[in-house]
């Protein structure tokens, strides 16, 4: 059957919308090559159409037929019965790309009519911009071709890194997560500002030209991180006063802890679906 659209994406959702408007914003698709289908929010389907001219056809199950590339954008708990009712009509010539946090591809593919090539990626929010960080592993039919074109597919809105599929899990918890704990820090140092007697808006734009200046020095000098920190931490001075309070309050090992809570979560919603019952 030939493809009408490159891709189609199952879910609707947050994550679906950040590829869908990287995607379109970078040319890699353009709106008419794009469907989307969610499990009944129509509201939802007609407000993605209006702001990126996305199909949403109204027989979904057409538009899963069609498409060259599905995109499981379901959130982990509902992936089973997405694929009770997408995954027995999605064909070999197929690619199933999915994001979900935990969901193994081997769990994917003992779903599907047939052996189409899975390949599970990890991207991030920041793809909706061009900048997400994505980790892509290749099931056990996905060959070369397959993991080439979906490196293609997240190049285009973002950092991409091929990684086994062991390692899913802790990208999950670092990058998937990652922009959350970012936004977490700037809110309180926004706060920070704002409590210390500076006005919102000032605060609010110190903090994000901060952080953006921080990232490109990070980026453009290659320095480690460490180094770049000694070199603003004079003696008695303040920033040394400022890390002193971080440590004294395990900063350091409380994100350490987070990302590995948030790695051991991914693991555990692996394991909370994987003893469902498969398609015979
Ligand atoms: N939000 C994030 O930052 C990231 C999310 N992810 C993963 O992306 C997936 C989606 O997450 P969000 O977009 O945040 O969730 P969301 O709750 O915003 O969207 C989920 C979508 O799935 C649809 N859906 C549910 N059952 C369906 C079915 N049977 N058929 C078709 N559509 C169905 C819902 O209608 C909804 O549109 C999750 O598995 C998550 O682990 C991955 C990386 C980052
Ligand atoms: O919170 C979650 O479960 C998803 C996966 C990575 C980011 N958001």
């Amino acid at each position: 059957m030939k493809a009408h659209f490159q891709y189609c994406f199952i879910g609707a959702g947050s994550m679906a919308e950040a590829i869908i408007a990287g995607l379109i914003q970078k040319g890699k698709a353009t709106p008419a090559e794009i469907a989307v289908i969610n499990r009944q929010n129509n509201d939802r389907l007609k407000d993605l159409s209006r702001r990126y001219g996305v199909d949403y056809p109204l027989d979904k199950a057409e538009a899963v037929r069609r498409a060259r590339t599905l995109i499981l954008a379901v959130k982990p708990k509902d992936m089973d019965f997405a694929l009770q009712q997408w995954g027995e009509i999605i064909r070999m010539d197929q690619r199933v790309i999915s994001v979900a946090a935990g969901i193994s591809t081997a769990w994917i593919e003992q779903r599907l009519g047939a052996k189409a090539a899975v390949i599970r990626a990890m991207p991030n929010t920041s793809s909706m911009i061009g900048c997400s960080a994505t980790a892509l592993c290749p099931g056990q039919y996905a060959v070369e071709k397959d993991l080439e074109e979906a490196k293609q597919t997240f190049d285009a809105i973002g950092y991409t890194v091929r990684v086994t599929e062991q390692d899913m899990d802790a990208v999950t918890g670092l990058s998937g997560s990652g922009p959350a704990y970012i936004y977490y820090v700037v809110e309180a140092l926004e706060q920070a500002g704002i409590s210390a007697g500076l006005s919102q808006p000032i605060a609010r734009q110190l903090t994000l030209q901060t952080l953006v200046g921080a990232a490109h020095m990070l980026l453009e000098t290659e320095e480690e991180p460490a180094e770049l920190r000694r070199r603003i931490s004079s003696p008695g001075g303040t920033t040394m006063a400022g890390l002193e309070t971080l440590d004294s309050h395990q900063f350091h090992q409380t994100l350490v802890r987070a990302v590995h809570r948030a790695t051991e979560r991914s693991r555990e919603l692996g394991e909370a679906w994987s003893d469902s019952t498969v398609r015979s």
